[in-house]
């Protein structure tokens, strides 16, 4: 929802999808998700620049493990930065901006199979919560979208949005509020910053 009101053209485009296909102010339902697949980029696209967990859950390593050059052994902790993997230029353009329309041309999925998006992590530890979190985060923010038109206070201005992380965590930042993206279900909710019309 952050990223949207800094960039008033993406959120137009959603709410111009929603009018399309589920008709402007009707209720959202799950199965419609999938008819909705710039809904679903902008999901993606927030949890590529901001995944809740950056550091996923610590893995200590039960044996050394050659990993390229590099031997990690037995007993390490290990912390897979997905935060930075969301952000690296070799696997993405732009990492710094807020691109729904890139997953247009690229077929990725959340599940662990492609490692270069991994916001639920991988493996035997891969969040239990994903088919839900996949399913409601764009409910709740289509259905907020389709609902309402939002905007920032009047004094606010899109780039007083600061969307930079602190550690551990993301949420967006000016001198004068706080407040935490959709996608920090696992966070709690900030000040309020937001009006609606
Ligand atoms: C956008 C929403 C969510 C994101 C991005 C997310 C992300 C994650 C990540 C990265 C992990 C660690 C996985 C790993 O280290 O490989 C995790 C673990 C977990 N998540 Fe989620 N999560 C979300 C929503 C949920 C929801 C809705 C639930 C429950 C209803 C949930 C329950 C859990 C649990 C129980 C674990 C621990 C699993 C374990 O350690 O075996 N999550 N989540």
């Amino acid at each position: 929802m952050a990223e949207t009101l800094r960039q008033p053209e993406i959120m137009k485009k959603a709410q111009a999808e929603l009018s399309e296909v589920i008709g402007k102010r009707k209720p959202i339902e799950e199965v419609d998700v999938s008819r909705l697949p710039y809904l679903q980029f902008i999901v993606k696209e927030t949890l590529r620049m901001h995944p809740p967990a950056p550091f996923l859950i610590p893995r200590r390593v039960d044996q050394d493990v050659k990993l390229f050059d590099y031997i990690i052994p037995k007993g390490s902790l290990v912390l897979v930065n997905v935060g930075e993997i969301g952000r690296d230029s070799t696997f993405w353009e732009e990492p710094l901006i807020f691109k729904p329309e890139r997953f247009q041309s690229i077929e990725l999925d959340m599940r662990g199979k492609d490692f270069d998006l991994i916001p639920f992590g991988v493996g035997r530890r891969i969040c239990p919560g994903l088919p839900l979190a996949l399913r409601m985060v764009p409910v709740m923010l289509g259905s907020m979208l389709n609902s309402f038109n939002w905007k920032l206070e009047a004094d606010i201005q899109p780039k007083d949005l600061n969307m930079d992380e602190k550690f551990g965590f993301n949420h967006t930042q000016s001198s004068s509020f706080t407040c935490y993206p959709i996608s920090s279900l696992i966070l709690p909710i900030g000040q309020q910053i937001l009006i609606r019309t």
